[in-house]
């Protein structure tokens, strides 16, 4: 018997930083959004933990490590020492969130892995423990496993829901070589000296969600690791540029980047923009919908 879960994508339509805390993690004003690219993950009983991957074309698979350092590794033995069982499993994954690109395809991985084990064997594990193993996991987890669109708070893991009457259309470019996230937050560090107020969400954002209204939501996006990033990778300019050519309502980096997302008006208007970012030499792109569902089982 095999269970196959679908998680999506993220990004953050509000990404608030604050000064770095004793545990070397941020404080996070953020706002979540689960857009529709999606990795599936399969998991059936195995003697010891197994893991496959493959991907979809443009998506770099030998960037994912497939022993022990896999995050659904991770997440398959918290499960099981959280239920004192021994069960191990083989968990292949199928990529469709490009890797390293700010996307949280590895927490969307991990959210999968525990809510299609908790399926395998029965375990019936609360959501409110589901949360908790996720948040150890790593600070986008618990938001993979809720989706939709949520604000994120302390280091990112603690979510809830905000009202999103849109329906977005977004383009994701994205860019051959990967960002590492620790290096971001440490260019922040840099840029703000180690000081920046208590970060919020900012109201007109979540006037603009609950409206459903486009203009609006263009003028609201914010993410305070833009600058960090392009401080480090100062040929993503090119990218926002080309996302203006290319007629985007807005441009906006994913988390820590290295992916842009361009906000467009609907899904025509979407495949046009990203028809002409093609044309302009970015042969990574895709269109995308939001808000999506976070973690849910597709088969079994
Ligand atoms: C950039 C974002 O994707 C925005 O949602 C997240 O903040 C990153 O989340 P993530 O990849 O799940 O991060 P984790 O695996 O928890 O942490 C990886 C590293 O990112 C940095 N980190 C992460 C989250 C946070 N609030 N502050 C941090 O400084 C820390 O150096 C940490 O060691
Ligand atoms: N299941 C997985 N999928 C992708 N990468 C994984 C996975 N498990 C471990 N990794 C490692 O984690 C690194 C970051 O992967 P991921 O695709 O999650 O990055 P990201 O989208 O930038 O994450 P985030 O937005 O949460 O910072 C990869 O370079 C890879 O070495």
């Amino acid at each position: 018997m095999s269970v196959t879960v679908r998680a999506a994508a993220k990004f953050n339509l509000h990404l608030g930083v604050g000064a770095v805390r004793d545990d070397g993690f941020h404080p996070l004003a953020t706002v979540y959004h689960a857009i529709g690219l999606y990795d599936d993950v399969s998991v059936s009983d195995a003697d010891r933990w197994e893991v496959v991957v493959t991907a979809e074309d443009r998506i770099a698979v030998h960037e994912v490590p497939t022993g022990d350092d896999n995050i659904v590794v991770r997440a398959g033995r918290a499960l099981t020492e959280h239920h004192g069982i021994g069960n191990a499993a083989r968990i292949a994954i199928h990529k469709g969130i490009p890797v390293a690109g700010g996307l949280a395809g590895g927490s969307a991985d991990a959210a999968a892995t525990l809510v299609a084990l908790d399926r395998l064997w029965s375990l019936q594990t609360s959501d409110d423990d589901l949360l908790s193993l996720a948040a150890e996991l790593g600070s986008d987890v618990p938001f993979a496993l809720v989706g939709a669109t949520a604000i994120g708070r302390g280091r990112g893991e603690i979510v809830a829901p905000v009202a999103d009457n849109g329906a977005w259309w977004w383009v994701a470019v994205g860019n051959e070589q990967g960002l590492s996230t620790p290096s971001v937050y440490r260019a922040f560090d840099e840029l703000t000296r180690g000081g920046s107020g208590d970060p919020e969400v900012p109201e007109p954002l979540l006037a603009a969600l609950e409206k459903g209204d486009v203009e609006l939501l263009a003028e609201a996006l914010a993410n305070d690791l833009q600058a960090p990033a392009l401080a480090l990778r100062p040929d993503l300019a090119q990218t926002f540029a080309d996302a203006e050519e290319a007629g985007a309502l807005a441009v906006q980096l994913s988390g820590s980047g290295p992916t842009v997302l361009l906000l467009c008006r609907d899904a025509t208007h979407a495949r046009e923009v990203a028809g002409a970012m093609q044309a302009l030499d970015h042969p990574r792109v895709w269109t995308a919908p939001g808000p999506v569902a976070g973690a849910h089982v597709i088969t079994y």
